[in-house]
C-alpha cells in the first residue's frame, strides 16, 4: 500500500499529499470484504500513516463511496421514487352516461375528472340508508385517529378533529347492501374493502389535506400493507348536508365537492405518489354538522 496523503509536520503545518485512486479502491475493497475499520486503520498506520490523517482518509473515502452508490441507485431505478402504477377501481362512465344503474339503484353522474380521477355521484345512498348508518354509528363514535407512521398503529392527530368509528365488513343489513353497491359500482371485490368508517364533524372540525395511501417510506407502513396491499381508491358518502362548510377539497386542482346527503365522491390513486394529485381534505364545518362514511379499497383482499 502506498502512503500518500496529507500529513502533519512537527511544526503543525499541513503538508498536502495525494490520496491515490488505488488507495481509495483498497479502502473500499476492505470495507466491502467486511474488514473492520479499526483493522484497516491499523494496516494504514503500520505502513507509515499518521493516525489522524488515516482516519480522515478512511472517512472521506467511505463517505464518497456511499454517496456514489446512492446516486447510482437513484439514476438506475427511478421507480424507487415513483412506484409503478397498479390497477385501480373505476366506475363505468366511459361513454358519459347521466345515470348508471348499480344493482338496485339509479345513480346520477354529476362530475368527473381524469387527473386526479374523481367521480361525484348523486343519490348513491337513499335518505333512509344515510339515517340508518348515522343511527348505528352514533353511539360508537370516538375521537378519530390516524395511522402512526412509525409503528403502523393508530394515534390521535390534531389534523383530524372529527370523531369516528369503523363497522365490520357486512356487519348489518344496510352496511352489507351499501358495500355490495360500492363493489358493483367500481368493479372491485367486497373483500378488498376495509370496514366502513363513519366520521362526524362539529362546527370547526376538519380533516386537513392528506393522502389516503400509505407512504412506503414510513416504517409503520410495512405491517399495514401486509393486510391487502395499498389503498388504491376512496369512496366518500355524505350522510347529511351541513348548512355551511365541510366540502371535500382537492387542493392540487382547486376542486371542492359539496357534501350533499346521499351523494358520493370517489377518487383513486394508482401509486403511492404525490403525482396522483389525490391530496384531499375535509374543509372545516362552518355551520351545522357533517356526517360522512368512507370506504377505502385495497389492491387485494383486506383481512
Ligand atoms: O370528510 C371528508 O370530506 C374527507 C374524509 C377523508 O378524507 C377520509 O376519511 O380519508
Ligand atoms: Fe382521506
Amino acid at each position: 500500500m502506498q502512503s500518500q496523503s496529507s500529513t502533519k509536520t512537527n511544526a503543525g503545518q499541513q503538508r498536502q499529499q495525494y490520496i491515490s485512486v488505488e488507495l481509495r479502491q483498497w479502502i473500499v475493497a476492505q470495507a466491502q470484504a467486511g474488514v473492520a475499520p479499526e483493522t484497516v486503520l491499523e494496516a494504514m498506520k503500520s505502513s507509515g500513516w499518521h493516525e489522524d490523517v488515516a482516519i480522515k482518509a478512511l472517512e472521506e473515502t467511505l463517505r464518497d463511496h456511499l454517496n456514489q452508490q446512492v446516486a447510482e441507485r437513484q439514476a438506475a431505478a427511478p421507480a424507487d421514487h415513483e412506484p409503478q402504477p397498479v390497477p385501480v377501481p373505476d366506475a363505468p362512465i366511459a361513454d358519459s352516461p347521466s345515470k348508471i344503474r348499480i344493482l338496485d339503484r339509479d345513480v346520477t353522474v354529476l362530475t368527473t375528472m381524469k387527473h386526479p380521477r374523481v367521480i361525484v355521484l348523486g343519490g348513491f345512498l337513499s335518505d333512509d340508508e344515510c339515517d340508518k348508518i348515522i343511527a348505528l354509528a352514533g353511539p360508537r363514535m370516538a375521537r378519530s385517529e390516524t395511522v402512526d407512521n412509525l409503528t403502523g398503529g393508530s394515534e390521535v392527530n390534531v389534523a383530524r378533529t372529527s370523531r369516528g368509528m369503523f363497522f365490520e365488513r357486512g356487519e348489518t343489513g344496510v352496511i352489507d347492501r351499501v358495500e355490495r353497491r360500492i363493489a358493483a359500482l367500481l368493479s372491485w371485490p367486497v373483500q378488498n374493502g376495509e370496514g366502513l368508517q363513519v366520521l362526524h364533524y362539529q362546527p370547526g372540525a376538519e380533516y386537513k389535506p392528506h393522502y389516503d395511501y400509505f407512504d412506503p417510506v414510513h416504517p409503520g407502513s410495512a405491517s399495514i400493507l401486509k393486510r391487502g396491499g395499498q389503498r388504491v381508491g376512496t369512496l366518500l358518502m355524505y350522510l347529511n348536508t351541513p348548512k355551511k362548510g365541510g366540502g371535500t377539497i382537492f387542493p392540487d386542482v382547486g376542486l371542492e365537492v359539496a357534501p350533499i346527503k346521499g351523494n358520493a365522491c370517489f377518487f383513486s390513486y394508482d401509486r403511492a405518489h404525490v403525482n396522483t394529485k389525490s391530496l384531499h381534505g375535509g374543509q372545516p364545518v362552518i355551520e351545522g354538522e357533517k356526517w360522512v362514511a368512507t370506504k377505502w379499497l385495497r389492491e387485494r383482499e383486506f383481512i
